[in-house]
């Protein structure tokens, strides 16, 4: 594992377990929870993401069903911003944008509500962890679609040995992908 020299956080490395085999043989699973039961590391990460997000000129958090809700509706309450939900396609009630991405078998959709946006937001997404990157980018594009701009993507975790990163690069369009730990 190594860690961004910007954000040492041993604490918060400490607190992620991994679990092979899982949700299939040769899988390795990252598993946030421990993390989430110790307040200390939660506020900590918390802390560093609504800085990140502050410093990055973002007007809105949009969080990536389900785990990224987890975290970025801390962080927006944290750094005084709104909360967009970027949710599994089919939840929310209103008028949405729906945007399909690849999994690693099949596809799956994803929605936003784009009246909450305006062509002012400049947006920071957020997730709890970057892996092919075909929901974060999905996410961007929604954001773009509803007329608003991409401030960032954070996340705490970046799964260095998938090809995340070199799939959004292209589409951050200058904006910067943060990820406070590289496993
Ligand atoms: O970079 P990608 O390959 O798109 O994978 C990363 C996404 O996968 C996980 O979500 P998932 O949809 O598995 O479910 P959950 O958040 O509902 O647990 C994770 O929380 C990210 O959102
Ligand atoms: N290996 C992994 N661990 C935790 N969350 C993930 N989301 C996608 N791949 C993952």
């Amino acid at each position: 594992m190594t860690e961004d020299p910007r954000h040492p956080h041993g604490l918060l490395l400490s607190r992620i377990r991994d679990v092979p085999d899982y949700p299939k043989p040769g899988v390795l699973f990252k598993d946030i929870t421990p993390l989430l039961a110790d307040p200390v590391a939660f506020s900590a990460l918390t802390d560093t993401l609504a800085e990140l997000c502050l410093s990055n000129g973002a007007t809105k958090i949009a969080g990536l069903e389900a785990r990224g809700f987890i975290l970025a509706a801390p962080v927006a309450v944290r750094a005084g911003l709104g909360f967009i939900p970027v949710r599994k396609a089919g939840k929310l009630p209103g008028a949405t944008l729906k945007q399909a991405y690849e999994l690693e078998y099949g596809t799956a959709e994803i929605e936003v509500h784009a009246e909450d946006l305006t062509a002012d937001d400049r947006v920071m997404v957020i997730d709890d962890v970057l892996a092919t990157g075909g929901t974060a980018e999905a996410s961007l594009e929604l954001i773009r679609r509803a007329g608003a701009s991409v401030a960032g993507v954070a996340v705490l975790m970046e799964l260095g040995f998938l090809p995340g990163r070199a799939r959004l690069e292209p589409v951050l369009d200058g904006a910067p992908l943060e990820a406070l730990i590289t496993v």
